[in-house]
């Protein structure tokens, strides 16, 4: 069915059973791909179709994993095809590059670490669009600039195949979990079609309309979080100046108005001074770049952003962009010096 809102928040887990899609394909649905997954498995999924998967990261492999776990056939890439050996071992099948991928599936999804790498993997020399084709999708899954996703929208739909963006809001342990939170934007029929699937990786999606807006949600989700970490490391850092016990402050944070879960979580590896990665600090740095040239095309003022954003330079260009996003507490130490001074 057509969807015709331009926005409207869905909530679910499950999906009505609709008909087959894709009528020829080799996936099955609601099966367990081998006794082991099958201790694992919390949810099936209800379509029918190859499911592609390029870039397996910190959230790439989870995400795939689940769709593996779901009964999903499931489809793999990684520039570092070491990455794909675990899924291929629980019943992944691998081709050797995106277009490959694309070809073989119904429906390909993309997790790349920034704008070039998704422009790369889709639009480059193999890249999915050179797969693609009409009855075909494509779901970029990835955070990115509005720009990037336009441009990746037009290859794919130059091919005749469909497209939406859907970047998610959630973490590594999220990603685990099947709880991330996605913010889709593109074709209403292909969203239609991929909601079961998405509903195997996330607790929750939104559809936003025209491609830009996911790009646009997830960045202002993201410039709020590297504003807010920074803000945090700041008065973490004062408490310890001034003499009070971190871990009483955490504890003070958790139960006021300005509790949230990043810093529950968070906060106590960083009194101990532990980062271990989760959302790498130099795709947070990547966010409140885009996040400022967002702000930038609607000349609106974004002072606070801007200088958590010098915060997470200043740690990236001392070797912490491989590190949690919470080692921008080091650049606050005073043994950082910005790389431009
Ligand atoms: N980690 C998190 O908490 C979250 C991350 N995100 C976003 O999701 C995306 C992925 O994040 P995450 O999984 O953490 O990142 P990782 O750095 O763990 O993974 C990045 C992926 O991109 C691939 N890649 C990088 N450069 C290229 C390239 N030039 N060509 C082809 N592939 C490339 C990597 O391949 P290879 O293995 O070969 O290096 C890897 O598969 C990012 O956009 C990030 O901002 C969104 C929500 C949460
Ligand atoms: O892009 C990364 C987001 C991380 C999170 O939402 O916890």
């Amino acid at each position: 069915m057509a969807i015709t809102s331009s926005f409207y928040p869905t909530i679910s887990t499950s999906s009505p059973r609709r008909p087959a899609p894709f009528p020829n394909s080799r996936c099955t649905f609601a099966t367990v791909v081998s006794s082991q997954l099958s201790k694992e498995a919390t949810k099936s999924v209800e379509f029918q179709g190859r499911v592609g998967f390029l870039g397996l990261g910190i959230m790439g492999t989870p995400m795939a994993l689940n769709l593996i776990k779901a009964g999903c056939d499931i489809t793999v890439w990684n520039r570092t095809k070491s990455k794909c050996d675990h899924l291929i071992n629980l019943g992944a099948k691998y081709e050797s590059s995106p277009a490959e991928v694309a070809s073989s599936c119904n429906v390909t999804f993309a997790m790349l670490a920034d704008p070039e790498s998704a422009i790369d993997v889709a639009c480059g020399t193999n890249g999915a669009a050179k797969g693609m084709g009409p009855g075909k999708g494509y779901v970029d899954v990835s955070t990115v600039d509005g720009a990037t996703a336009k441009l990746i929208n037009k290859h794919i739909k130059d091919s005749g195949a469909l497209f939406l963006e859907a970047p998610v809001s959630g973490s590594k342990k999220p990603a685990e979990d099947g709880q991330l939170i996605f913010l889709a934007a593109g074709d209403a029929s292909l969203y239609e079609t991929v909601a079961p699937l998405l509903d195997v990786m996330g607790k929750s999606r939104f559809y936003l309309g025209e491609v830009g807006n996911g790009a646009a949600m997830k960045l202002v989700v993201n410039m709020i979080m590297g504003s807010m970490m920074a803000s945090f490391s700041e008065g973490l850092l004062l408490g310890e100046q001034v003499g009070l016990d971190p871990n009483v402050l955490v504890e003070v944070i958790s139960q006021g108005a300005i509790s949230a879960p990043m810093y529950s979580v968070k906060g106590p590896s960083m009194v101990k001074a532990s980062y271990p990665t989760a959302f790498p600090l130099k795709h947070q740095q990547k966010d409140l770049r885009l996040a400022l040239g967002l702000a930038e095309s609607v000349s609106q003022p974004i002072p606070i952003a801007a200088a958590a954003n010098e915060l997470y330079k200043a740690a990236k260009f001392h070797g912490l962009g491989d590190q949690d996003f919470s080692a921008v507490i080091e650049a606050l130490r005073g043994k950082l010096q910005h790389p431009e001074h």
